[in-house]
């Protein structure tokens, strides 16, 4: 049977590309997925296997990031128009690009007053959270004599584009790790916290007041803290909730390690001056640990994926 080829284009999908723009000590964030798919005369590859014709994918991805830093990110449109027009117009056989964006938007995390070192400046001005993302949970169990309430959120995601770093740590001789004195700290949130609230109905936590208080805390303290590892980050940012909340007892966090690895534009004659990352999704460091009231019995399960 003949057959003929239909419809057909290629690219790099899902970029996920990283642009910090440093504005003295305030940072901005650009955080896009960027899909490529270019399409033309692209006959001989899928008949006979012939390449002449083929921008690799990898050149794809490459330009994605050298454009990150060449011609910034505006915005998702205006960078979408510059790879389209680039890729149409420096490649002869290429006639038609197609670039998809998707966006995530970040807010910046609000100071605390007060002994915050940031003290003056309504919002940290390299600490974000992204928007719209988290969910709120809560677990509720009730023998007929005592209650047991853990609250909690997943999926809060959040950024610190700076005053992170991680050094000193064992080396052996698989250690390629090299040590960062100015690295991204990125992950979404997944905490619980157990109230110490058992039975007098009178007395009972006022639950959204709560909620909004530990969550703001916990924000706080991940923007606030000068890092030198995530398990540091996360200590204090338990133990912010336990300092400022006396109805919450224990919390236990489970924080993945977002990686933004620097892209190497040395090949593009072009320097990377802290500006362009790779945002990568797997592997990921995955840092968990509970944080108690001094004195108080441990009852958040470990594994508290189905919490
Ligand atoms: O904050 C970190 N903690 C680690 O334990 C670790 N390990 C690693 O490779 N990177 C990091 N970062």
């Amino acid at each position: 049977m003949p057959t003929i080829l239909g419809q057909n284009q290629y690219g790099k999908a899902e970029n996920r590309v990283v642009k910090i723009t440093r504005d003295g000590d305030t940072h901005h964030i650009k955080d896009l997925n960027v899909s490529v798919a270019l399409s033309g005369d692209m006959d001989d590859v899928h008949y006979s296997g012939s390449n002449a014709n083929v921008l690799p994918t990898d050149t794809t991805k490459n330009t994605v990031f050298a454009f990150a830093k060449e011609h910034g990110i505006e915005s998702a449109e205006q960078f979408g128009i510059h790879l389209a027009r680039h890729f149409v117009s420096s490649q002869e056989p290429i006639h038609r690009a197609r670039i998809r964006i998707e966006e995530y938007a970040w807010e910046r995390i609000a100071t605390s007053d007060g002994n915050s070192r940031f003290i003056g400046a309504d919002e940290v001005k390299h600490s974000f959270a992204r928007k719209g993302q988290e969910t709120r949970v809560s677990q509720i169990t009730y023998d007929g004599e005592n209650w047991e309430v853990i609250s909690g959120l997943k999926d809060l995601t959040v950024m610190n584009s700076t005053n992170s770093e991680f050094w000193g740590y064992v080396k052996d001789k698989y250690t390629t790790l090299k040590e960062a004195y100015d690295r991204i700290l990125a992950t979404d949130v997944s905490a619980r916290w157990r109230y110490n609230w058992t039975s007098d109905e009178q007395r009972m936590p006022n639950w959204e007041k709560s909620y909004e208080q530990a969550r703001k805390h916990m924000l706080q303290a991940f923007a606030e803290t000068y890092s030198l590892s995530l398990q540091q980050t996360l200590y204090q940012m338990g133990s912010r909730i336990i300092n400022s909340r006396s109805e919450i007892d224990e919390i236990r966090f489970s924080l993945p390690n977002n990686h933004h690895f620097l892209v190497d534009l040395e090949p593009f004659g072009l320097k990377n001056d802290n500006e362009v990352y790779f945002a990568a999704d797997r592997p990921y460091g995955l840092i968990e640990a509970t944080v108690l009231r001094d004195g108080v019995e441990p009852k958040i399960p470990v594994d508290m994926t189905n919490l």
